[in-house]
């Protein structure tokens, strides 16, 4: 709702919707009504509009839009255009966030004033829709075209100063946004408003060129998305069109993209994350109950490529870091490694060179483990090695105070193995980080059979702060994300020894909207990591892996990856691996005929028959094969919700927002169909572990419940 006082001759109308004011339903009627006694009450001579509490408001109530729900009048147009018509002045006060139709709100104001934290935006297009009431066409005419374009088909937040700069806000106030709203509105009182009424304003003239430009720009950049070309083609109606009939075109734009798949799967990936954040321990400890230890000084153990890139995280959010590494040379790449990240974030405008300078003084390097005596928490992050992270953490255990978390940046090993090695069991936990560490968004935390829920809390919280999407799972081989990605690698293998060739593989899984085919990417991360890791299993288990192996205990294996490696075809590093990239480190990726002839002599000496594998199968026997493995990791309770899994796969590999994620995306194929299939693919491929059927899969897919009833049926069946 919205509430309505008077200050004097002040109208103050407050957006009450906790926690963010959404502008629901009540919310629109109450902001219409209010207006409306604003402007009939003779001894009120200006208006101001505030949020309740933090925020003045994220926008449009987004559960509005699910399930094709046509939004109930008065819309925000509605609400507002009495603001427009009003010949008192409007102010709005904005303290915290004013995104989509928040900002919507605002520009029918006449003036705009904000504090110096407030944040601005049209994050629409993140959610797969558009400003629909009125943005796409009062931002332009308020900042020019440019600008309006680059606002609103990113979706980025602008803060305070720059939306001053830009003419977003006409003044930024230090003292209580009510109070200062108040004294703004008295100074403007009798002020000529015409100028003042957006959709009066003149705009700029623009030539249809920039427009095909930014259409290239847009597909490239955000490629598969529709939202943001739709964005473009209401911002080109606002100057090709008078301001009516292009507020219809806006809607009817908006309209098409609102019932669209894309905007269901984005909406759903939006809630998604926000589901996922509320995790839960099989104790019955959740985010509710539990609360974080304070991390006021971090450590990192492992200046390479991860440990460096953890260190960078925690110094870029303000956290001081003592990043240690056993040896000086080693100590210094991982620096210059910083640094040149830190250059590159400055070269894109993600920070300031002042930013980054403040940053790498909060860092201490030190080759002497006793410098983390006084931190509130460690990440170890050397190479996987159980023996060596033993050894790390029971000195740790030695050396830090006893409150201190001890965290692991393992991506297989058994946390509760690691935890042994401490008398602290109860603060030891996985927090898996994604390469490269500084950039990739998933923060895979891991919780072993002791660690406590205060701990869990913490790491969490640590998450949100550094920036990344953290979700909670328990221990098992390789977790969940990288478990989930050993069938979907495998099954990428299999279709190469079948027919299909590497290249035409990743083209089909780019087409589907992934950022790189799975051969590119195990070029990126390095064959020869899998083949190291693999070697070590297989000794562990005294399993044969020569490359004349097939199948182990009846399992059918692919050694192609292994048979690359011999080759010091080891990915981009060596120049070579699926792709040819001409010389070491470059990144173009040139499919070579070299590679076909291998693959031709390995098929050759097992029998292999090649046949044409159709782009079809070829996404469904990689999809299918992930989400079978999904809904075991489900079953057996490694994520306590389906959310999970899919903020694991579009946070941690890139799965696109479009197509929501794994478990959406089985969830709109229809869970029977679903089931169907991957029955068919174990029946035609016996000797593969992971088309045996998943036992929830099958369950579920008999009662044709919607993905947000999932856990429902979960908890209410433990035995499955
Ligand atoms: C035919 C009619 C035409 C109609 C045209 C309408 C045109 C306008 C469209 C829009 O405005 S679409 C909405 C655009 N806004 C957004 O996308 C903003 C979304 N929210 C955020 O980015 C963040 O929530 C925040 C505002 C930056 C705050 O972040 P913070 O980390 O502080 O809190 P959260 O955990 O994210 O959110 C708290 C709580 O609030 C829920 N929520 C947030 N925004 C919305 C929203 N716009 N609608 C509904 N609910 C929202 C969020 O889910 C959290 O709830 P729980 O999940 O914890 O229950």
């Amino acid at each position: 709702m919205a509430n309505y006082t008077k200050r004097d001759e002040v109208a103050v109308i407050e957006l009450n919707n906790p926690p963010v004011n959404a502008l629901s339903f009540e919310v629109r009627s109450g902001l219409q009504n209010a207006l409306k006694s604003a402007i009939d009450d003779q001894d009120v001579k200006c208006i101001v509009i505030h949020g309740k509490g933090k925020n003045f408001s994220a926008g449009a109530d987004i559960k509005e839009f699910g399930a094709g729900t046509k939004q109930q009048k008065p819309w925000i147009t509605d609400a507002c255009r009495l603001a427009d018509e009003s010949s008192k002045p409007v102010v709005a006060a904005i303290a915290g966030t004013a995104l989509g139709g928040g900002l919507e709100v605002a520009l029918f104001c006449h003036y705009r004033i904000g504090t110096p934290s407030c944040r601005v935006g049209f994050p629409e297009v993140q959610i797969g829709i558009l400003p629909g009431a009125g943005g796409t066409q009062r931002l332009p005419r308020l900042i020019g075209v440019n600008s309006s374009i680059d606002m609103i088909t990113s979706g980025r937040h602008v803060m305070a100063e720059e939306a001053m700069k830009l003419g977003i806000l006409d003044k930024i106030v230090t003292e209580d946004i009510i109070e200062e709203g108040v004294k703004f509105a008295k100074s403007v009182v009798g002020l000529d408003l015409a100028h003042r009424i957006l959709k009066n304003r003149k705009i700029e003239a623009v030539s249809p060129k920039v427009f095909d430009d930014e259409i290239s720009r847009v597909k490239k950049k955000y490629k598969g998305y529709i939202a943001p070309l739709f964005c473009l083609k209401a911002i080109q109606a606002s100057v090709q069109l008078p301001y009516d009939a292009s507020m219809e075109q806006e809607l009817q734009l908006f309209q098409h993209l609102v019932g669209s798949n894309q905007a269901k799967a984005q909406q759903y990936a939006f809630f998604a994350e926000r589901t996922s954040a509320r995790w839960q321990l099989p104790t019955g400890a959740n985010s509710q109950n539990a609360s974080p230890l304070p991390v006021k000084t971090a450590g990192v153990i492992g200046a390479g490529t991860m440990g460096a890139g953890i260190a960078l995280c925690l110094i870029t959010s303000g956290i001081p870091t003592v990043l240690v590494e056993q040896d000086q040379k080693f100590l210094e790449k991982g620096i210059k490694t910083m640094e040149g990240d830190l250059r590159g974030s400055v070269a894109l405008k993600k920070m300031t060179a002042e930013q980054a300078k403040k940053a790498m003084l909060i860092l201490k390097p030190s080759v002497n483990f006793e410098d983390l005596h006084d931190v509130d928490l460690v990440i170890e992050a050397v190479y996987e090695n159980l023996a060596l992270k033993k050894e790390i953490f029971a000195k740790l255990d030695k050396i830090c105070q006893p409150q201190t978390i001890l965290c692991t940046n393992t991506s297989s090993l058994d946390i509760d193995m690691i935890a042994e090695a401490t008398k602290r069991m109860d603060k030891v936990v996985g927090t898996h980080f994604f390469a490269p560490a500084y950039i990739m968004k998933l923060q895979e935390n891991v919780y072993g059979k002791n660690t406590s829920a205060e701990t869990v809390a913490t790491v969490m919280a640590l998450g949100r702060r550094i920036r990344k999407v953290p979700v909670l799972v328990g221990t098992c081989e390789s977790f969940a994300a990288n478990r989930m990605l050993h069938p979907y690698v495998t099954e990428a293998l299999y279709l190469v020894e079948e027919g299909a060739s590497p290249y035409e593989v990743d083209q089909v899984l780019e087409d589907f909207g992934m950022p790189m085919g799975m051969f590119r990417v195990s070029d990126l991360s390095g064959l020869d990591i899998g083949y190291k890791v693999r070697r070590e299993a297989a000794k562990r288990q005294g399993i044969d892996l020569t490359l004349g192996t097939r199948f182990v205990n009846g399992e059918r294996v692919c050694l192609l990856a292994d048979v690359l490696v011999e080759k010091g075809r080891l990915g981009i590093k060596s120049g070579k691996g699926w792709y040819n990239y001409g010389s070491p480190g470059k990144k173009e990726a040139i499919p070579d005929p070299e590679v076909l002839d291998i693959i031709e002599e390995h098929c050759r000496k097992f029998g292999i028959k090649k046949q044409k594998i159709s782009s079809q199968e070829i996404l469904e026997r990689m999809q299918l094969a992930l989400i079978n493995e999904g809904f075991r990791i489900l079953e057996e309770g490694i994520v306590s919700k389906p959310e999970d899994i899919d903020v694991i796969w579009i946070y941690g590999f890139g799965w696109p927002k479009y197509m929501g994620g794994p478990m959406f995306y089985a969830n709109e194929m229809k869970l029977k169909n679903v089931y169907r299939k991957i029955c068919d693919f174990h029946q035609k491929y016996p000797f593969s572990i992971h088309w045996t059927p998943s036992k929830l899969l099958a369950r579920l897919s008999e009662t044709d419940l919607p993905i947000s009833n999932w856990t429902s049926l979960i908890n209410s069946n433990s035995k499955l």
